[in-house]
C-alpha cells in the first residue's frame, strides 16, 4: 500500500484524501490542519489521523473532539508521498520540509512550475513522472487543456489553439471572495498563465489564452479554438471525445446549455460532492469551420484535478508504468465513468 498524507486539507485536500482512500494500492496516514473546523471534523468521521504544524493549538482541537495524532514533521516521516494542498504560494515554503524528510511530494497549480521543475497530466505526460521525487499537477484549467488538447493533437495535429477562460469569482463556499459585480480581467494582460502553464506539460502547442473572472462558483467556460493540421470532420472530433475517459459529452438531448444545469446534473447523478471529474465539452458546441474546431467546455474547478493527483502518485511510486492502467485504476476505484 501506497501511504499518502495531505499537508493542507482544503477545498482540494480532503478531495484528493477521499480518492486516495478509495483506491486498492493506497491509505492516507494523516492529514493535517492549522486550525479546528467543520473539515477538521469530517476528517475525524472519516478515520483520517489528524496532525498540526503548531502544536501549542493542540488543546483547541481535542477541545473542539478532534484528536491530535503529531506533528506535520512526524507526519512526514510516515508518508511515503505527500500532497501538498496548501494554498497558492504556501506550498512552496513546505518544500524545505520534505526535503528534509526526503519524502516524495505533489504541488498544486497555484505554485510556480519551478517548486517542483516537473508539472504533471495524466494523459500527457505520466511515464516522465515516473520515480520522480517532486511533481506539480497543473491548475484545473490547464488540467482541462491539456486533457482536451492532448487528444485532438494526438489524432489530428494542432497548428494552433486560441482559448478564452471565463473563470469563476471564488469556490461556493469561500465568503471572503468576488467579484459580487464586475467581470475582471485576470489578468488584463495577454497570455493568461494558462497557455505557458500548458506548454510546461505539452512545449510543442501554439497558445494563446485570455481570462477573466465572473460573479459565480460553480464551474469555469473556456471557449476554445482550435487549428488542426490534419482534416477532421465534426463526426470524428466527438468520436474521440467520447472515447476519451476524462472527457465528457454534454448531449443535447439533456438541454443543459449552463454551468448550474450541468452542476444540477452531476448532483442529481449522486457523484461524491457532485464533482465533475471530467471536462465537461458541450456536443452542440462542437464545430468545424474548414480546419478551424470551436467548442466551449465547463471545468469543475474543485473536482478535476483531484483525479490527476491519484495518477502522479501512481507514477512516482513507479509501480505502474503504464499511464492508462493507473488512469483506469482511478476511475474504478471512484466509479467514475466520464458523462
Ligand atoms: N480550489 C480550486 O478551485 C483549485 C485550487 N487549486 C490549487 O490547489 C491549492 C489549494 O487550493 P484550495 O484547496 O482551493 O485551498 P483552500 O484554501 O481551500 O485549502 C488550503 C488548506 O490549507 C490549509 N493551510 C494553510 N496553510 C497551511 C500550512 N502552512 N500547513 C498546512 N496547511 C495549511 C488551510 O487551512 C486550508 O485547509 C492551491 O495551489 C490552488 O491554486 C488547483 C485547482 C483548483
Ligand atoms: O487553478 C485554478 O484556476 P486557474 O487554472 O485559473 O489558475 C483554481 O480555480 C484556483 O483558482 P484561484 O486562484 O482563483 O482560487
Amino acid at each position: 500500500m501506497i501511504k499518502v498524507a495531505v499537508n493542507g486539507y482544503g477545498t482540494i485536500g480532503k478531495r484528493v484524501a477521499d480518492a486516495v482512500a478509495a483506491q486498492k494500492d493506497m491509505e492516507i496516514i494523516g492529514v493535517s490542519k492549522t486550525k479546528p473546523s467543520s473539515e477538521a471534523l469530517i476528517a475525524v468521521q472519516r478515520g483520517y489521523p489528524i496532525y498540526i504544524a503548531d502544536l501549542s493549538k493542540k488543546d483547541a482541537f481535542e477541545k473542539a473532539g478532534i484528536p491530535v495524532a503529531g506533528s506535520v514533521e512526524e507526519m512526514l516521516k510516515k508518508a511515503d508521498v505527500i500532497v501538498d494542498g496548501t494554498p497558492g504560494g504556501v506550498g512552496e515554503t513546505n518544500k524545505k520540509l520534505y526535503e528534509k524528510a526526503g519524502v516524495k511530494a505533489i504541488w498544486q497549480g497555484g505554485e510556480d512550475h519551478e517548486v517542483a521543475g516537473f508539472s504533471f497530466n495524466a494523459h500527457a505526460n505520466y511515464k516522465d513522472a515516473i520515480g520522480r521525487q517532486f511533481v506539480r499537477v497543473v491548475s484545473c484549467n490547464t488540467t482541462g487543456l491539456c486533457r482536451v488538447i492532448k487528444v485532438v493533437d494526438d489524432a489530428f495535429g494542432v497548428v494552433k489553439v486560441r482559448a478564452v477562460m471565463v473563470r469563476r469569482g471564488a469556490d461556493p463556499h469561500v465568503v471572503k471572495k468576488g467579484p459580487i459585480d464586475a467581470v475582471v480581467l485576470d489578468p488584463p494582460t495577454i497570455p493568461s498563465h494558462h497557455g505557458p502553464d500548458l506548454n510546461t506539460v505539452l512545449p510543442h502547442i501554439n497558445i494563446v489564452t485570455m481570462a477573466m473572472i465572473v460573479p459565480t462558483t460553480q464551474m469555469h467556460m473556456h471557449a476554445i479554438t482550435m487549428e488542426l493540421k490534419k482534416d477532421a470532420s465534426r463526426d470524428e472530433i466527438l468520436a474521440i471525445m467520447r472515447k476519451h475517459n476524462r472527457i465528457g459529452l454534454i448531449q443535447p438531448k439533456t438541454a443543459i446549455k449552463s454551468t448550474a444545469e450541468l452542476k444540477e446534473y452531476v448532483m442529481d447523478m449522486g457523484r461524491p460532492r457532485s464533482d465533475l471529474w471530467e471536462n465537461g465539452v458541450f456536443e452542440a458546441s462542437v464545430n468545424m469551420v474548414g480546419k478551424e474546431l470551436f467548442f466551449f467546455q465547463a471545468i469543475h474547478q474543485e473536482a478535476d484535478v483531484v483525479i490527476e493527483n491519484v495518477d502522479a502518485i501512481r507514477a512516482m511510486m513507479g509501480e505502474v508504468k503504464d499511464p492508462e492502467t493507473s488512469i483506469r485504476m482511478t476511475n474504478e476505484a471512484l466509479q467514475f465513468t466520464a458523462l
